[in-house]
């Protein structure tokens, strides 16, 4: 079975609005909706769970009502974050489990629910090669030279064609994703920043599905602009 886990338990300290930046209007539409609207669109995800955390679950399931059908709100799940992103990913895979039971089958796309503009292109590609692999991720080759240093100097310019940004989705066979895990340390854990890490710290490679610069994550005002200027490109 596919399962989607979208993480939508951000605060948003980086926007610097009064509510966590899922919840702002891009296009008239919150962007958590954009979000849920591209995974409802594609029919492959026999439950997509929406990680929330806080006091934001009621205002979120209120949302939920008022922009999709009863059909399309019975194909998800909202289900409480962690204290953190590995938590949180965690607990997704644990209501999965909990739902549908344990299958050597099983695999989870998760995605920041901040991505909006994510593809279903990129999504098939994410089931494809989990499948396959167990483990994919989305990544775009770095576009600027990446240095590499501390607060005060750059000490590496490491060779652009090895460079990527990490995007999401991110995706994974349950079942390996839960072995990895339990392999890691607790320093280990607490350095993660995202999940293709889990398996990489397991000396696995992670099959690259080619992510795209218009999946960005809306994580600052002037991304709030530029998604803004996006859909309006879009609409026109
Ligand atoms: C997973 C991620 O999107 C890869 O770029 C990123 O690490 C998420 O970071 P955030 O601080 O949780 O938004």
């Amino acid at each position: 079975m596919n399962f989607a886990g979208i993480l939508a338990g951000g605060t948003g300290t980086r926007m610097g609005a009064d509510k966590p930046k899922q919840f702002l209007t891009v296009s008239g539409t919150p962007i958590l909706i954009h979000t849920v609207a591209k995974f409802l669109e594609n029919n492959t995800f026999d439950k997509i769970f929406i990680v929330i955390t806080g006091n934001w679950e009621a205002e979120l399931n209120e949302l939920l009502a008022k922009w999709f059908s009863a059909q399309q709100i019975e194909r998800l799940a909202v289900i409480k974050g962690g204290a953190d992103r590995n938590e949180s990913l965690l607990n997704a895979v644990a209501a999965a489990e909990e739902m549908f039971g344990s299958a050597s089958d099983h695999i989870m796309v998760t995605h920041d629910v901040v991505r909006p503009f994510l593809t279903n292109a990129i999504i098939a590609q994410n089931i494809e090669l989990a499948s396959e692999y167990g483990v994919a991720g989305t990544a775009l080759s770095a576009i600027d030279t990446i240095g590499v240093g501390n607060q005060h100097s750059i000490e590496v310019i490491p060779q652009r064609e090895t460079m990527y940004q990490v995007q999401t989705p991110q995706s994974f066979n349950i079942n390996k994703f839960k072995s990895a895990y339990a392999n890691l340390s607790d320093a280990e854990i607490a350095g993660l920043t995202e999940a293709t890490k889990i398996f990489i710290l397991n000396g696995v490679s992670v099959p690259i599905v080619r992510g795209l610069q218009q999946n960005f994550k809306i994580t600052t005002p002037f991304d709030l602009a530029i998604a803004e200027a996006f859909y309006s490109e879009k609409e026109e």
